[in-house]
């Protein structure tokens, strides 16, 4: 055990600071938008795109040259306090498991871009639900949901001030070249007390536009009271969990159906009995891809039950980040050993 929690279980707490300390950390402040230009050869390659931002592939020189990634972010006022907030974040926090700040520009009105690490793998919702023919196997599965949940624990409980994520989803799920993961997008975070209380000024519309949130993942407690709290990044982990265990997505558009509806009945029989969960009922829900990997079906009813009391209503019964993480550890034996996630 003790090698395990060497190996797999991070605690960084001691490098958390309270203020964004942009020079001890290394993060370069790049001075003019010709420099951010430079970086991507004139924005010449697209990777990625958001509802806020554009994502591109980008050079950095560091120490050597590294591929990165630039999240340039709209052109808009209301949009640049979405960078505005995922940069101060950025810059408190580093985790293995949440996605590395490089640089950033700031133009102080409406332009601002930052330059990520680049995760040669993107997104976990594109490795789960594309046409690829490579199939994530189950002990990657596995290694992805604790080193998101440690990313989760550890803006929740580990740094100063604490942050409620705000959007965990799996396209927010970045994978690098071992299939390790970190959790990236910072743009609805919530930051200290601030996260638990609706702010008392805000009309019934601008409530509407902020509590849209993605579909298939919103916590029903949010979207009914508008009141953000850790808990509802505990229910769109247990979704992304879910998306792990079935292969299917969060909502599908084009039946319009949702994962957590699809796996109501499974859930239902989880919390409601005090007896196992009939391992029939666990295997029917599994990713049919999965079929021939090995694996222990122990780890997957762990794994639906977590799911089941994370998505679980009142949210006040939900496990925090640090239950779920150690359950992880003393019932997913096949975590272990992992090189953390070099099983492709
Ligand atoms: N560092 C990175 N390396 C590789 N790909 C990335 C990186 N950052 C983002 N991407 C790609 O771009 C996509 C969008 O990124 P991100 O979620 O940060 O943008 P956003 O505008 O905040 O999106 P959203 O609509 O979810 O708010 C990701 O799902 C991923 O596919």
């Amino acid at each position: 055990m003790a090698c395990f929690l060497n190996c797999v279980r991070f605690d960084v707490s001691t490098t958390i600071t309270d203020k964004p300390t942009s020079k001890e950390s290394g993060v370069t402040c790049y001075r003019s938008w010709d420099d951010v230009e430079a970086l991507t050869s004139n924005f010449s390659r697209l990777i990625g795109s958001g509802g806020y931002s554009s994502i591109y592939m980008a050079r950095f020189s560091g120490s050597g040259s590294h591929k990165a990634a630039l999240k340039v972010h709209v052109s808009s006022h209301r949009l640049y306090q979405v960078f505005r907030l995922e940069l101060d974040i950025l810059l408190r926090l580093k985790h293995p498991n949440i996605v590395k700040l490089l640089g950033y520009f700031d133009d102080s009105e409406e332009n601002g871009a930052l330059l990520l690490e680049y995760l040669p793998q993107g997104n976990l919702q594109e490795k789960l639900h594309s046409n690829n023919k490579q199939v994530l196997p189950w002990r990657n599965r596995t290694a992805i949901a604790f080193q998101l949940i440690q990313a989760i624990e550890h803006i929740h409980e580990k740094c100063s001030p604490q942050i409620v994520h705000g959007d965990i989803k799996s396209s927010n799920v970045l994978l690098d070249k071992n299939f390790d993961c970190k959790l990236c997008d910072f743009g609805s975070a919530k930051v200290g007390f601030s996260s638990m209380v609706q702010p008392p000024t805000m009309s019934a519309r601008s409530r509407q536009v902020r509590m849209v949130g993605s579909p298939g993942y919103t916590d029903p407690h949010y979207l009914k009271t508008g009141i953000a709290s850790k808990k509802m990044d505990m229910y769109g982990f247990g979704v992304v969990v879910l998306e792990l265990l079935s292969g299917k997505e969060a909502f599908s558009v084009e039946k319009g159906e949702m994962l957590v509806h699809i796996a109501a009945p499974l859930i239902h029989e989880i919390l409601d009995s005090s007896v196992d969960i009939a391992e029939e009922n666990a295997r029917q829900f599994l990713d049919p891809r999965l079929s021939s990997d090995s694996l222990d079906i122990d780890e997957v009813k762990t794994m639906l039950s977590v799911a089941a009391l994370c998505i679980g209503r009142p949210p006040s019964l939900r496990p925090s980040a640090t239950q779920v993480a150690e359950t992880f550890i003393e019932k997913i034996p096949s975590l272990s050993f992992l090189g953390c996630g070099k099983g492709m």
